[in-house]
């Protein structure tokens, strides 16, 4: 016995020096990591701000490759794009890879949301969530988010000469959420909602260096705000679920409350709804209302794809009579109105791309990623590679009239993977009812002709996309 303690003793560090040089034999990818802290993240701030991250992310490919370390945010980080690189976030599982927001995401959301959150517990949410998300589920509200579009338009556009279609969006976005996802109509509670979610939302995906302290501050406590409120809209409903006072049409507040174990107990926490309806509102306010801002803004400069968008819809239009909702099978028959909108999403991203960390040290692309290194994946530079989109910069829906025939992930304006975007179905569903009322009542034009728009980190047109509205038809 105490023979083979000694050999094992004796070859234990052979073995682990073996190991160390294998490991240092592989190289971590080239680059810099710049000044300590600060590394590259002003300079990368900056391009998102002049709206030339892509060109920035390019020096870089031509200087070090497809795959470079730089550092960013405080972080050593690895940046990657195209095909291969999106495979890789999408299937690498919580061993691998976990997710990595700024913190602020954690202080302004909470440590239960599913950004936060891994592997089971990630999974048990997030099919909660997905339970009211489904397609199946979503059917029967088409008619709720064709309201809350209307009594949009009758107050925000009707009578208007000139508009600001982002603000405006951000507007009806936040209404339709309030509406579907809360059950909370319209009046005081709804505004103070509001009031609340705009000053939390400025906070979120801020770092220190983009956001001063004060104002990070204010965002915190208008967070703790809109959890009170969170707190109360769920005791109501929880009454009223216990109760048997729901009414037919739930909202998701009361789906999560309605997922019981065996003994009737909760099975997802209090915290947790909290946490995750904070982040449905956040995830689902921006880049919806970006989505349909862009196609605002692509149908003005392309009139013939107006042309085709308008005539897919007035043959929806004609066949209802006055005061008809539409319905799923309506939506179905959208399918030109959604290619505009993947090719919008393809050349203008809402989600630019996001990062990920190491959760141990792994190879990719012949490189050594070390433990707890950021990964930063760009599905933007994916989207405009010419390999895979001919033309790129041309604007063409045509190119989705086969979407089958894409090659697997080239095309991931949603994600992938575990973590796809579980809100897929309810963009959908809002950009077609929008559009659909858009281009049946108004025509437009732009006020500004520039193809400028920063990233804040999501795409941000001149002052907010200023457009002169002609009505076409009462609403
Ligand atoms: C055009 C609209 C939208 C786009 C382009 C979009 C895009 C994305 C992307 C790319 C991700 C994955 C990020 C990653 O893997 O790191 C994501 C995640 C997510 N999205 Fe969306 N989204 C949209 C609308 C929505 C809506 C309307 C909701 C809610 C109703 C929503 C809720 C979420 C949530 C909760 C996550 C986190 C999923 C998880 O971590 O498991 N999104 N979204």
């Amino acid at each position: 016995m105490n023979i083979i303690v000694t050999i094992f003793l004796f070859l234990l560090p052979v073995f682990l020096l073996l190991v160390r040089r294998r490991r240092s034999l592989k190289r971590v990818p080239p680059g810099s990591l710049g000044i300590p802290i600060i590394g590259q993240s002003l300079g990368m701030l900056r391009a998102m701000k002049a709206n030339t991250a892509e060109k920035w992310l390019e020096e870089r490919v031509q200087r070090y490759g497809p795959i470079s370390k730089l550092s960013l945010f405080g972080k050593p980080t690895v940046f990657i794009y195209g095909q291969a690189a999106n495979k890789f976030v999408f299937t690498s599982d919580c061993s691998v890879l976990t997710n990595q927001q700024p913190q602020s995401v954690k202080m302004i959301l909470g440590d239960r949301c599913l950004l936060e959150l891994n592997g089971e517990d990630h999974k048990r949410v997030r099919d909660a969530l997905v339970s009211f998300l489904k397609p199946d589920c979503l059917k029967r509200y088409v008619g709720k988010m064709e309201e809350e579009v209307r009594i949009h338009l009758e107050t925000c556009w009707k009578d208007k000469q000139i508009i600001k279609v982002l603000p405006l969006m951000k507007t009806l976005t936040f209404n339709i959420i309030c509406s579907l996802l809360f059950g909370l109509e319209r009046g005081s509670q709804r505004d103070q909602m509001v009031h609340y979610f705009e000053q939390m939302i400025e906070g979120v995906w801020s770092i220190p260096i983009n956001l001063p302290f004060m104002r990070f501050n204010r965002s915190l406590k208008a967070s703790k705000d809109v959890q009170k409120m969170l707190k109360q809209l769920i005791l109501e409903k929880r009454h009223e679920f216990d109760n048997n006072l729901a009414s037919s049409h739930q909202d998701l507040i009361t789906c999560l409350l309605s997922i019981r174990g065996e003994n009737n107990q909760e099975l997802i926490s209090e915290t947790e709804i909290i946490h995750n309806v904070m982040l449905i509102m956040v995830a689902g306010y921006d880049t919806s209302s970006i989505l349909i801002t862009f196609i605002v803004r692509l149908l003005a400069k392309n009139p013939n794809i107006y042309a085709a968008v308008l005539k897919e819809q007035e043959e929806i239009a004609q066949i209802k009579s006055p005061g008809e909702s539409l319905t799923w099978e309506d939506l179905v028959k959208m399918k030109y109105t959604w290619r505009v909108a993947m090719e919008t999403m393809r050349m203008f991203p809402p989600v630019f791309g996001n990062f990920r960390q190491t959760v141990k040290d792994i190879e990719y692309g012949g490189y050594l990623i070390p433990k707890g290194w950021q990964i930063f994946w760009v599905m933007a530079k994916t989207h405009m590679d010419s390999s895979i989109f001919q033309e790129p910069e041309k604007f063409d829906p045509a190119r989705f009239e086969n979407s089958a025939s894409l090659p697997p992930y080239n095309f991931v304006p949603f994600g992938g993977g575990a973590r796809i975007c579980p809100g897929y179905e309810f963009a959908k569903i809002e950009t077609l009812v929008t559009i659909h009322y858009l281009v049946t009542h108004f025509t437009w034009k732009l006020c500004c002709t520039d193809d400028f728009f920063s990233r804040d980190p999501m795409p941000v047109p001149t002052q907010g996309l200023p457009i002169q509205i002609v009505p076409t038809k009462p609403l």
